[in-house]
């Protein structure tokens, strides 16, 4: 038997696509590329560019649909199966590739997850994993929030004995521009239950999942 969840049941601020709006949708609101791509024309202009140029003539419906695809995510279902062999020791998958935006610049910040959980009652589908930390990377984002809301999510519908999700990442506001910190990563954990409250659990998960603490 599989337990199927609607992950835009799970997360009120989802992004998806709404039968009675064929286009895209995000936190219930249509996403109008026309508007974005004319605001993007402005920017530009704002910014001295010449958008009569035919090199950027498409540029602003590239950059709408560009961001509109960065910030909508499409819902998915996390399949739980019941842990019929009471397995009971750490799972774990390693170096989740993500991108996200960051929500001060509008520059992406990108690197890895390690999500690890402690089964009870019930194991997950290990794609879901990175579907949920694809889910919620995709809008703008700090990667403090975005660590925890994986985490929060992956705890609430496994009820598992002890969650964990680091975050690696590299944020191009810094590294492209401003302080120009480039190849600094920020490093980022959210531990739950057991991961939290056991020393050992919480070593365990470090230790395997190679990240330096
Ligand atoms: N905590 C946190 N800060 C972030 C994240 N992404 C970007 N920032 C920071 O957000 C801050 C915004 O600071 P401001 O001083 O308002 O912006 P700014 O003048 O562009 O700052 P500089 O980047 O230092 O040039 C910067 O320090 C960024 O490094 C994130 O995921 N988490
Ligand atoms: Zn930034």
């Amino acid at each position: 038997m599989t337990s199927t969840t609607w992950i835009d049941e799970i997360d009120p601020n989802r992004a998806l696509r709404s039968p009675s709006h064929p286009g895209l949708v995000r936190d219930g609101v249509p996403v109008d590329l026309d508007a974005a791509a004319d605001a993007v024309r402005s920017l530009l202009v704002a910014l001295g560019q010449d958008v009569h140029s035919v090199h950027l003539q498409d540029t602003p419906r590239r950059v709408a649909a560009a961001y509109a695809e960065l910030l909508t995510s499409e819902p998915f279902t996390l399949t739980t199966f019941p842990n019929d062999g009471r397995y009971d020791e750490l799972v774990l998958v390693r170096e989740i590739p993500f991108r996200s935006l960051c929500e001060h610049h509008l520059l992406p910040f990108h690197g890895v997850a390690h999500i690890g959980y402690l089964p009870d009652e019930r194991i997950v589908g290990l794609s879901k994993l990175a579907r949920v930390a694809e889910h919620f990377a995709r809008g703008l984002q700090v990667q403090e929030r975005l660590t925890q809301q994986i985490a929060n999510c992956l705890q609430e519908n496994l009820r598992a004995k002890g969650v964990a999700v680091v975050l690696e990442a590299e944020h191009l506001c810094m590294s492209l521009r401003g302080v120009r910190a480039h190849g600094a990563h920020t490093v980022t954990s959210t531990l739950l239950g057991l991961h939290r409250e056991h020393p050992a659990t919480r070593q365990e998960f470090f230790t395997l999942a190679r990240v330096r603490h």
